[in-house]
């Protein structure tokens, strides 16, 4: 699970300037190791529309065998067969989602040390800590945490997968991995890339040579 955390590209068609798929293909060949489908906020894409973009991403990802994850919506993981789900906490509760899952991915929000053990208490298989810096992504996200917040976590827990999310760059990913954090998720870091291939390569290789260093 840790090692699946390390570049974990979270999007929906609103964040990208382009053609999703276009998007996903330059981050798979950039190195991603898990995909986040998150279609939310405003213009975001509903019903028919929805299911057959996340078909054509989650088709990409099986080419390339990286966990498909959706966001809040457990009938479309579960109507796909993705590899997994992830909910925030005003979601769908986590113990419901599991048992509704299986062993598929469950992932949670967690914005303190309280979340994270309720987490845990549902067999959550990784948290999403965040924001940790300001986020452009994300219209309703709660205050940035930053990263004593994932120091006080990894202090009291020090084996729960943690990948930190909110307003993470090339200029800050590699304290957050010093932090603590076993990888970071990104959304518009790798969407407003001007070349998201070689973005993504950077955020790969800083991501991976800090997680080598310990
Ligand atoms: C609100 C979120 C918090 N964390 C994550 C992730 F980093 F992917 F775990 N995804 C979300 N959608
Ligand atoms: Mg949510």
């Amino acid at each position: 699970m840790k090692q699946k955390l390390s570049l974990y590209f979270v999007m929906g068609s609103v964040d990208c300037m382009k053609d999703p798929l276009a998007v996903l293909d330059e981050a798979i060949e950039g190195g991603i190791t898990m995909f986040q489908f998150r279609e939310k906020g405003k213009g975001a894409l509903t019903g028919v529309a929805k299911y057959r973009l996340a078909e054509k991403l989650f088709e990409r990802c099986l080419a390339h065998n990286i966990p498909f994850i959706v966001n809040d919506d457990v009938d479309l993981a579960l109507a796909l067969q993705a590899d997994g789900i992830h909910v925030g906490q005003e979601d769908e509760a986590a113990e419901r989602v599991r048992d509704r899952i299986g062993n598929k991915y469950l992932g949670v929000s967690v914005h303190n040390l309280t979340e994270v053990k309720k987490a845990l208490a549902a067999h959550a298989d990784y948290v999403g800590l965040g924001p940790i810096f300001p986020t452009v992504s994300k219209d309703d996200a709660k205050q940035a945490c930053g990263l004593t917040m994932i120091e006080h976590i990894r202090a009291h827990e020090k084996h729960v997968p943690l990948v930190a999310i909110g307003g993470i760059t090339e200029q800050t990913a590699e304290q957050v991995i010093k932090a603590g954090a076993d990888g970071i998720a990104v959304i518009s870091a790798i969407c407003r890339a001007e070349h998201i291939c070689e973005q993504t390569k950077r955020l790969y290789e800083i991501v991976m040579r800090t997680k080598q260093e310990g």
